[in-house]
């Protein structure tokens, strides 16, 4: 999210993509305005937390007239960062890697992955899902270049706090970590690490012990 939201509270950002929504069908649907009783029916929040969310946007809805649909659109495809693009680059294009160029967050307009590497002859100069797959030699070089700021990390095991640590040479400020390597990384650094095995078996667990989905907080 961009600085200027840094103020609204977080409870207030959470429902933001919520009202981002219902804008924007709104808004295709040719409507200028909407009351805040209109949004609360449709977003199933009560109309004073949305008076009291909308002022944090500088929105002040006039009585009998109500809020701008197109000024609150385009506050909200600023705050969400639709406007912005952050690429993204992949290192390991192997079963896992190869799946994700080719997926490439199509639905996601505002994150794309621009580049990828791997260490494997026969990958480096190809085009898998329109992305170039670079050398392991050049990657502090392109991720400058290219203004990457997040890094999908699909090598294997053994390799991955080595690329990590080059990482800390570049722009990169967050690391989505498939691999089982817990990484130490720099302060400025962010990971989320993604383990697929502790996700299925947290699954079944659950299926186990709480096998009536009500019994449980998402
Ligand atoms: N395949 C899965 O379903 C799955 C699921 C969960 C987690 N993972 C994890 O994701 C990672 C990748 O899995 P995979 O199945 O795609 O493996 P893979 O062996 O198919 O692919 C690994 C890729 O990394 C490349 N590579 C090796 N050393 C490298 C280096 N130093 N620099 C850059 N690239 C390098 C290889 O050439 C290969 O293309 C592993 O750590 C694995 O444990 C995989």
């Amino acid at each position: 999210m961009s600085n200027e939201t840094t103020k609204i509270p977080q409870a207030t950002a959470k429902r933001l993509p919520l009202y981002y929504r219902f804008l924007k069908n709104l808004h295709s649907s040719g409507k200028q305005r909407v009351s805040s009783a209109e949004l609360s029916e449709a977003v199933k929040v009560d109309s004073a937390t949305i008076r009291r969310d909308f002022s944090y946007f500088g929105a002040l809805g006039k009585k009998g007239y109500g809020y701008n649909v197109n000024y609150l659109l385009s506050f909200f495809r600023k705050t969400l960062d639709q406007d912005e693009l952050t690429k993204v680059a992949l290192i390991g294009v192997g079963n896992l890697g190869t799946a994700f160029l080719n997926y490439n967050f199509m639905k996601n307009n505002n994150t794309k992955i621009t580049c990828a590497f791997d260490v494997d002859p026969g990958k480096v100069g190809t085009l898998i899902g329109d992305v170039p797959v670079f050398a392991m030699d050049d990657l502090e070089k392109h991720l400058n270049e290219e203004e990457i700021s997040v890094v999908i990390l699909t090598v294997p095991a053994q390799v991955a706090q080595l690329i990590t640590d080059r990482l800390g040479n570049t722009n990169v400020k967050g690391i989505l970590n498939f691999t089982p390597a817990r990484l130490n990384v720099a302060k400025s650094i962010r990971v989320h690490h993604i383990d697929l095995a502790v996700e299925l078996q947290s699954l079944v667990y659950f299926l186990k012990h709480y096998p009536n989905v009500d019994e449980t907080e998402e």
